[in-house]
């Protein structure tokens, strides 16, 4: 299912991002820009550092004691990590899925909606208009269209992944981070995710750690190859799989390590 669907506008460019944890730099100077509409694969061996530059991008590493972070994050004109920078609104416009489904202990409408709240007073019918338009979106909506204010801890993983992924589109933000968004899931409910992520592919800029390379390939329009903290390769997905540039990237794809 390779795209041609590249070339949109560029919504975040990251300039020699380097991070350490204490005296280990897990990123080496990462340079790399994300374009509108298009969904980003971050692929990569263990440990080689793809979910912390994924974490950098909402400075979800920011609350880690001794981590150093130099460089920038621009999103659009506004540089991600000035003093100035609103969180909360970043991660509005910044979302963020992760890798085992994390519902909180509430009905499924009030998860849908908790983001919202934030955000002051709306009626009703705007709430349930929202809720029902976020849960279509994330292909949710026939699961769970009974049970709206059932807790959503009583729904499967896959269904509890899919109203997370509602819960993030209900802020309607410009780019959805996805850290291993499938990988404790059943290959059913995988196959569900991949799917809806890809109708949602033109609205939202996705950026995905993933070490599936067959989803990799499924779905994402660019594919970037990390390892041992630098990023090696950055291309459309067909280049990185049939015709990359760099030896590492042909070892790691031809299973030669990883
Ligand atoms: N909170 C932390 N404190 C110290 N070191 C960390 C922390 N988080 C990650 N690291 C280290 O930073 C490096 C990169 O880790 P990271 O989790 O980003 O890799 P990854 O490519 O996402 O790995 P995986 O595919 O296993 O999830 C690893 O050496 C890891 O041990």
């Amino acid at each position: 299912m390779w795209t041609l669907r590249l070339g949109g506008k560029r919504v975040l460019k990251s300039k020699d991002l380097h991070l350490f944890y204490g005296e280990k730099e897990a990123l080496k100077g990462i340079d790399i820009e994300f374009k509108q509409g298009e969904i980003a694969a971050l692929i990569g061996p263990s440990g080689c550092g793809k979910s912390t530059f994924l974490r950098s991008i909402n400075r979800m590493n920011d609350m880690i004691p001794g981590v150093t972070i130099t460089g920038n994050i621009m999103y659009k004109d506004q540089n991600i990590y000035s003093p100035q920078t609103d969180l909360v609104e970043l991660r509005k416009k910044i979302g963020m899925v992760f890798q085992q489904p994390n519902p909180f202990p509430f009905s499924v409408y009030e998860n849908v909606i908790y983001g919202l709240k934030l955000e002051g007073k709306r009626s009703k019918e705007e709430l349930d208009e929202i809720v029902e338009k976020s849960l279509r979106a994330a292909a949710v909506w026939d699961d769970v269209k009974d049970k709206l204010d059932k807790s959503a801890l009583a729904l499967s993983g896959g269904q509890q992944q899919r109203v997370c992924i509602a819960r993030v589109l209900a802020v309607e933000p410009e780019i959805i981070l996805l850290d291993e968004p499938t990988s404790a899931l059943d290959p059913v409910s995988s196959g569900k995710i991949e799917n809806m992520l890809y109708e949602l592919k033109d609205k939202y800029t996705m950026i995905m750690v993933t070490h599936n390379m067959q989803q990799a390939s499924r779905i994402s329009d660019k594919t970037a190859f990390f390892l041992d903290g630098n990023l090696i390769e950055f291309d459309k997905t067909s280049n990185i799989f049939l015709n990359p540039k760099k030896q590492e990237t042909e070892d790691y794809i031809s299973g030669k390590f990883g």
